[in-house]
Parts: C-alpha cells; structure tokens; sequence
C-alpha cells in the first residue's frame, strides 16, 4: 500500500515501527508537525485495523513489512513488542540508519546490534521513555556511581501475564496489599517482566549496568499509576526521583512514554536543546 506522504528536501525522514498506544501518538505529531522531520512510513501487523487511523492523517504514510522500514527513512523508531526489535532495528542500523528504541529490555539480548551500528555509522537512541532523570544518572556516571536501586509498584492489570508470574505460578488477581514479585538486577528482571521494566533496562544503560542495578517489582492493588523510585549514590551526587505515571488504553505502557520519545524527535532537528 502506497502512501502520500509529503517528503521536503532535507528533512528527516521517520519511520514507526508498531501503531499500539506508543505509536499512534509518535504518529500523530509527526503528521502535526514537527520541525525538520517527516513521516515517510509505518509497519503495522494488520494494516485492515489501523486503515482508518492512516487514512485520516494529513499525509498518510506508506505502509511497509517492518524490516524494510530502515531502507527508506533516515530514522526507524520502535515502538513494537519486543521480540520484533531485531527485524526493525538490524536492517536500519546495518545501512547506517538510526533506530529508537523504546522495547530496550530486548536489547540486551541483542547487543551485538550495537556493534552493528558502530561497524556501519548507525545509531541506537535509547529515550528516557516512561522513566525520569536519565540526564543526571549519564552526568554521574562520567564520574562513579556507587549503587543504584529502583522500586516499581504497578497495578495488578498492568503485571498480568508477566512471563516470572506465569512461571512461578503467582496468583495476582486476588491481591488485598503490595506483593514483591521480585527483587535482583534490571537483566533477571527484563526477562520475567519484558512489558513492564524497560525503565529499568534504560536506567542501567545510562548508569552502571545491567547487573549492578537492582530493581523490585510490586504487584500493588493499592495504586493506580505505574510507580517507578530511584536512589542513586555517586561520587558527585545523591539524588532520588520518582515518577507515577498514567497508564495508557495499555495498562502496561505510561502515557508519558510516546511522549518522551516525541521529545526526543523534536531534539534531532532543534536549534535550542535543553537536557542532555
Ligand atoms: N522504554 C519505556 O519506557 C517503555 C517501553 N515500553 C515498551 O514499548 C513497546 C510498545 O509499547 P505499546 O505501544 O504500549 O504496545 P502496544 O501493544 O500498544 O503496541 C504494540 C504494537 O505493535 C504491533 N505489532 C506487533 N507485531 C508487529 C509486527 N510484526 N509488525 C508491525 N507491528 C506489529 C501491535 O499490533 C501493536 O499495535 C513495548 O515493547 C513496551 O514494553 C512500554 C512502556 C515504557
Ligand atoms: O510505563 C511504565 O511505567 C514502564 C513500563 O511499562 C516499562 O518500563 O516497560
């Protein structure tokens, strides 16, 4: 299927990769305008569900398998389940395009397209999605960081099917109080909970790891918001932050995610940019 977008000469060219709660708002502002980028295409699992999304923006996208995105835009974003990152990422990468990745937890077990993108002149762009100070743990972290500890607390609706949950057998549904699922590093965690630690996998690449940070998860009938509390101690700074973010219509996924990303496309082409 063709689309019409609206291609000037020397903008960027985007391309999305899975129109979920993530995706269609990405979508939405890059029809609205933002400077120096245009949406030239979108990979979709079932092009009949999102027709009328399409159809209805200014300058509809083409829509393309999500491995051929990176062949045609200058910047792929993600925003796919996770064990799609390869097939949307590698093809981008390998021509020295540039990927965002919102699915991070899947790129641990696929780190070697970092490699790629550094061989080729690509580039893997990490948001600080649906987390907080990411700035101050990469300012840190060119000095040394000590320990860093995240506490997540979610609503049950947003853990269920979790694959830890699943496989321990842990009944969720009839929760009264907080119950810790689990307690060990952002990598143990990305793989018992790949929908609902992306944070933490961020947090650990801006700071010491994937094996040094620690993260709790909580199945919390007490909340309504995804809860995520950091403590960080460095050799420059202390800090704590927190965050409580609105789920989406994906009770998994907080708003403030696509909206992060959208800042971080308005940054590729801005004059004044502010935060690191
Ligand atoms: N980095 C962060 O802070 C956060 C990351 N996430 C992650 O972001 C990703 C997207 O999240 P949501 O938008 O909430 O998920 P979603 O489930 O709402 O959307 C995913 C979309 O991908 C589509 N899709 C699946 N297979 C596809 C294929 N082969 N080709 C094209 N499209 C395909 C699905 O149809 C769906 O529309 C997830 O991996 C999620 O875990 C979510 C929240 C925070
Ligand atoms: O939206 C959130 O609060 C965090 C989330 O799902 C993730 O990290 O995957």
């Amino acid at each position: 299927m063709t689309g019409t977008t609206s291609a000037k000469p020397g903008e960027l060219q985007v391309a999305i990769a899975g129109l979920g709660s993530i995706g269609t708002k990405i979508a939405t502002a890059l029809d609205q305008g933002i400077d120096g980028l245009t949406l030239s295409a979108v990979a979709v699992r079932d092009p009949a569900k999102h027709q009328d999304f399409i159809g209805g923006l200014r300058h509809p996208p083409k829509i393309l398998p999500i491995d051929q995105l990176g062949e045609v835009a200058d910047l792929v974003v993600e925003c796919a389940p996770s064990h799609q990152l390869r097939a949307i990422v590698e093809p981008a990468v390998k021509r020295g395009k540039a990927a965002v990745v919102v699915s991070v937890g899947g790129l641990l077990d696929n780190f070697d397209l970092v490699d790629l993108a550094r061989a080729n002149g690509g580039r893997i762009l990490v948001p600080t999605g649906a987390l907080i100070g990411l700035d101050a743990v990469n300012a840190a972290s060119i000095g040394t960081i000590h320990s860093v500890r995240m506490v997540t607390r979610k609503p049950v609706d947003g853990l269920k099917g979790a694959p830890f949950i699943v496989q321990n057998n842990i009944d969720i549904d009839n929760l009264r109080e907080p119950l810790k699922l689990f307690e060990g590093s952002a990598r143990e965690a990305a793989k018992g909970f790949p929908a609902n630690v992306n944070v933490a996998v961020a947090l650990s690449l801006a700071g010491i790891g994937p094996d040094r940070t620690q993260i709790q998860v909580w199945a919390d009938p007490t909340v309504t918001r995804n809860v995520h509390r950091i403590e960080v101690e460095a050799d420059s700074a202390r800090f704590s932050m927190g965050i409580e973010n609105i789920p989406s219509e994906n009770p998994k996924t907080g708003l403030i995610t696509a909206l992060s990303v959208i800042a971080l496309l308005k940054k590729q082409r801005a004059t004044l940019c502010v935060g690191t």
